[in-house]
């Protein structure tokens, strides 16, 4: 497992991060297998996974449910796990029984939070509380309402200056990374610069320290829209649809299944089960 010692060390070598989401055994095992640096388990399961039109239904609960099917999958690969809409705004106290359990029940080796501001001084009560915490700051989907939609952030100048000292302020905290979501490239090119913890891209550019995507973007499985800045390896919803319907052919043709499909016995073993019937006496 790359620890977060030696994703710093890939930054300071300029070898790229590859992080990936993945939600359950499968995507974890798969990601794993296939080499990924860093999994997240991101709130974006409550898109893409369970169907809500945003990350804000998504419950603490459910991020250690799926957090620990992935851990199952990922016992050897850095996994990070978003704290869930409100679960670390409520209180001091709140925040670190969440955090506790989060870590504790799933296994997983850090934690992300979004925003900055208040959420600023709980990145260092968690770092000083032994978790390991990665920053997101520029599209934050929990303030999806309060944004006004999953826009670009950071396009004028006050807006890109308050992002860059919010990632300095989220460093010196402790934060061991930074996800930076959907701002110019140039800024994202700025903030990669100005600190020596990795910076994540998504949606931010080439000149980040690394790049995430969600799982079930890069596989085009279930999802229909793809934001601009995705790149797809795949369309899973073709190939599941056309194997789906070949199933559903076979059996409604009675060609499936077919004998070597099907578990056969001795026919000397036949009459017990037929009543004796071929005994001659019935
Ligand atoms: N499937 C999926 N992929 C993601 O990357 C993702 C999620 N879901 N859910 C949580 C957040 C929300 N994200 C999103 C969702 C939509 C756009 C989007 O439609 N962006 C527009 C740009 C709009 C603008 O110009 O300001 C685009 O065309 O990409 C961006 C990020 C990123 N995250
Ligand atoms: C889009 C990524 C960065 C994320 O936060 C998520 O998957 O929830």
């Amino acid at each position: 497992m790359k620890t977060s010692t030696q994703l710093k060390k890939m930054k300071q070598e300029n070898q790229k991060i590859a992080m990936l989401t993945a939600y359950d055994y499968p995507s974890a095992k798969l990601a794993q297998d296939a080499g990924v640096d860093m999994i997240l388990v991101g709130d974006s399961l409550g898109m893409v996974v369970l169907g809500y039109d945003s990350t804000i239904p998504v419950t603490v609960e459910d991020m250690i449910h799926h957090g620990k099917a992935v851990k199952r999958g990922a016992t050897d690969t850095f996994t990070v796990i978003d704290m869930p809409f409100m679960s670390y705004h409520i209180s001091e106290e709140e925040t670190m029984k969440q955090a506790m359990r989060m870590m504790q029940e799933t296994g997983a080796e850090a934690l992300k939070l979004e925003g900055a501001g208040d959420v600023i001084s709980i990145i260092g009560r968690l770092t000083k509380g032994g978790i390991p915490v990665v920053g997101h700051l520029g599209l934050t989907p929990q303030s999806v309402h309060v944004l006004g939609g999953y826009r670009v952030q950071g396009k004028d100048s006050q807006a890109a200056e308050q992002l860059i000292s919010d990632a300095v302020a989220i460093q010196q905290q402790g934060a061991i990374g930074l996800v930076l979501e959907c701002v110019p490239k140039q800024l994202a090119r700025e903030v990669q610069q100005k600190l020596h913890i990795p910076v994540i891209g998504i949606g931010a550019g080439v000149e980040c320290d690394g790049q995430v995507l969600v799982y079930h973007d890069l596989i085009q499985y279930g999802v229909d829209r793809l934001p601009k800045f995705v790149q797809s390896y795949l369309n899973a919803n073709e190939q599941i649809k056309s194997s789906i319907s070949a199933y559903i052919k076979d059996v409604h043709d009675g060609t499936f299944p077919n004998d070597e499909q099907s578990f056969h016995m001795k026919e000397e073993s036949l009459p017990r089960i037929y009543g004796g019937q071929s005994d001659g006496n019935h």
